[in-house]
């Protein structure tokens, strides 16, 4: 299997293209070759297939072998990587997810090669239960979530993927590996859930530490830089367009009004080429 190896702010992964559908072992595959001792090492591994509907599809696989419905920063690796390798031409283009639908992504090139990726989002799902998490209501803001006796509070959205937004004084300095693991499996969401640990430094400014899904602590993580900028939004706490500053750099976020779209535009980055050979 010959594979790529990017990432988007150091949240990595394992890119394979050349596939006609996700292979059968797809979740097997995701374990070995994410392991960071016994294979190449990534939080993810992500699969560029042709789509009907969009230029290509992209499918992640977590590194615990978990399929998630979207992923920020992989998209913006797969439009590098297709324009990059000359798959496509032109500053624009269509990228299937399987949870968030077909999304529209604009490249930003310097000498023709992709420096930044703007990428349309969609609209963020606020409705409770489909989320999804087990409250059925309209918003889930500033809710109280329960763990080992100790009482956080959470924003719930969906960017095609979960997330639990929590406020704490410094996210830079939370201990998330402790915290992050429980909110993760807690029975408020019934499909696990991405965790955001966030600190407001102004109201253009974030920062946020994340737990992911299927994958632990990474180092960012566009969706869930999305689901902070929106849940700053609704609890009155940032404008509508921020930086949001992750373990691995920046992200530039905006909840456009009149669509409603959330616009993520940040860097992604080529390693390496390489062959699996297990
Ligand atoms: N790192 C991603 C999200 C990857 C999927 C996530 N772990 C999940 O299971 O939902 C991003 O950049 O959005």
């Amino acid at each position: 299997m010959q594979f790529t190896k990017m990432n988007g702010l150091g949240n990595d992964f394992v890119i394979v293209f050349g596939e006609q559908q996700l292979p059968a072992n797809a979740a097997e595959l995701a374990i070995a070759t994410c392991n960071r001792y016994f294979g190449i090492g990534a939080d993810g591994l992500v699969y560029i297939l042709p789509s009907t509907q969009a230029d290509f599809m992209m499918r992640i696989i977590n590194s615990d072998g978990s399929e998630a419905e979207q992923c920020g920063n992989a998209i913006r690796c797969v439009a590098k990587y297709v324009s990059d390798r000359g798959y496509v031409s032109g500053d624009e283009l269509t990228i299937e997810t399987l949870g968030a639908g077909v999304q529209r992504v604009q490249l930003n090139k310097v000498d023709g090669v992709v420096t930044t990726v703007r990428v349309d989002m969609g609209k963020p799902i606020l409705q409770g239960l489909q989320v999804p998490t087990t409250i059925d209501q309209e918003t889930v803001v500033n809710h109280p979530i329960e763990v080992e006796g100790v009482t956080f509070h959470f924003t719930a959205v969906s960017m095609g993927n979960p997330h639990c937004v929590i406020y704490v004084d410094d996210a830079t300095a939370f201990d998330f590996n402790t915290w992050g693991p429980k909110l993760e499996v807690h029975p408020l969401f019934p499909r696990k859930t991405n965790v955001e640990f966030v600190s407001i430094r102004s109201r253009d400014y974030t920062d946020m530490r994340v737990w992911e899904r299927g994958a632990g602590p990474t180092l960012a993580c566009g969706t869930g830089a999305c689901a902070t900028l929106v849940a700053s939004v609704l609890n009155g706490k940032t404008d509508r367009a921020a930086t949001v500053s992750l373990a691995g750099g920046e992200l530039f976020i905006e909840w456009n009004e009149e669509d409603g779209h959330v616009y993520m535009t940040g860097p992604s980055e080529m390693v390496y080429d390489g062959t699996w050979l297990k």
